[in-house]
């Protein structure tokens, strides 16, 4: 249980730590995992889920029926399809639900949500029409600009995270005094928060990796070797944190675990949703019919489908070439004569180092 030491720093001295609430908005893996994580350090979590058999899954039998159900949850961990109940007298909200469907599902419970809880996002993308980070879509969406909103994000698969695998995350806000107080509700003996400021880099960091680890799923899908895989994820680290640093986020964050780490853990690990699409489509599997199989078995979001085709246009309009990101892009579309035809291309394309990085803009449409 989280001492009440800690508890009372999370709360100001005024309050009774017993009282404690954390909703977590979200009944997918990643819901279940934070949920976990934040309930084994002593707070009472509430996971707001929109299915009702699920939320009698995790309260009565303390598993969740179709998201990491191998997995027994903690008894201080219960679920409701109810709103009001999941948001009455909470102290902290954890946000588990995909970028796309943020808006929808926030506007919908917007009314319920008190402006002096703090939302900490954990979603990895950009959103396809508006190229919104979480940092836009929650305060437009609550109609709050004030509301105190948070990023978690690292290298940490929900999987892992269940099974107590030692794991690092950095948590950002705005004001380094709120992220230092949420990052203890997630910091334990086997995971470590390290807080920061850098809302940007944290968010492009965990949004951009997605689109590399599709490529690194494709090389592999087409039995490629390790050589291909690592100029794409290299090259690719290099392209987000171009963007990353252009969009206003810190080098420093970008060769932390919420860049470079998040990058290592998705394209090289085997876990990653947004890798195995990749790896279908290095086999040659349609993208439509690889997502609607996927959504049929609720194999769970791969945010870097939705998210690539935001990742150029936000490239374009900051100036920042990125080839590899366009080879994503234009495979998801299905231009380009396919995956060998893109890396043929790729492989050919001038070598631009030597060169200013105007021209290697203007270059970008050899890709
Ligand atoms: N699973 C993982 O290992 C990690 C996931 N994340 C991020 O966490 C976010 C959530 O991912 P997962 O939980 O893995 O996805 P998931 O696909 O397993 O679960 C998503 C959940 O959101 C719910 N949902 C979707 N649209 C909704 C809507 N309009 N209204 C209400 N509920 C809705 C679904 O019913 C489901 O319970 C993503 O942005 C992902 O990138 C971040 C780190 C690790
Ligand atoms: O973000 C993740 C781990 O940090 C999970 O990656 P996937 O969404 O590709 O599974």
């Amino acid at each position: 249980m989280k001492s009440s030491a800690s508890m009372t720093s999370l709360l100001g001295a005024h309050q009774d730590s017993t009282t404690l609430k954390v909703t977590v908005f979200g009944s997918g893996s990643f819901g279940m995992a934070m949920g976990t994580l934040v309930a084994r350090n002593g707070f009472d979590v509430v996971v707001l889920t929109r299915r009702e058999e699920v939320a009698r899954g995790i309260n009565d039998e303390h598993r969740n029926p179709t998201h990491l159900k191998e997995f027994a949850l903690p008894e201080n961990l219960k679920a409701t399809t109810d709103a009001d109940e999941a948001l009455r007298g909470t102290s902290f909200i954890v946000h588990c639900i995909p970028l796309q469907s943020t808006k929808v599902f926030l506007e919908g419970i917007r009314e319920k949500i008190e402006p002096e809880v703090p939302i900490v996002s954990t979603s990895k993308g950009l959103h396809t029409e508006t190229l919104e980070m979480m940092h836009e879509i929650i305060p437009n969406a609550l109609g709050r600009p004030g509301q105190t909103v948070a990023f978690l994000s690292g290298p940490t698969f929900a999987q892992d995270i269940m099974t107590n695998t030692p794991s690092g995350a950095v948590l950002a806000s705005k004001d380094i005094m709120m992220s230092r107080k949420l990052a203890h509700l997630f910091s334990g003996p086997t995971m470590r928060v390290y807080p920061s400021e850098d809302v940007i880099g944290v968010q492009v960091g965990g949004a951009l990796k997605n689109v590399i680890a599709i490529l690194a799923g494709v090389a592999e899908g087409m039995g490629l070797g390790v050589n291909t895989v690592a100029l794409l994820v290299t090259r690719g680290c290099r392209e987000i944190n171009r963007l990353a640093v252009a969009m206003g986020g810190q080098e420093h964050t970008m060769n932390g675990l919420a860049g470079i780490g998040d990058l290592m853990l998705t394209c090289l690990g085997g876990l990653s949703r947004n890798k195995r699409v990749g790896m279908e489509l290095g086999k040659g599997k349609p993208l439509d019919q690889i997502l609607r199989e996927r959504a049929e078995s609720l194999q769970g979001v791969a945010e870097g489908v939705a998210t690539t085709p935001a990742a150029v246009k936000l490239a374009t309009r900051y100036r920042i070439p990125t080839p590899i990101m366009f080879m994503a892009d234009r495979l998801l579309k299905g231009e380009g004569g396919g995956a060998k035809e893109l890396l043929r291309e790729m492989m050919e394309a001038p070598m631009l180092d030597d060169v200013s990085l105007e021209m290697e803009f203007q270059a970008m449409k050899y890709w």
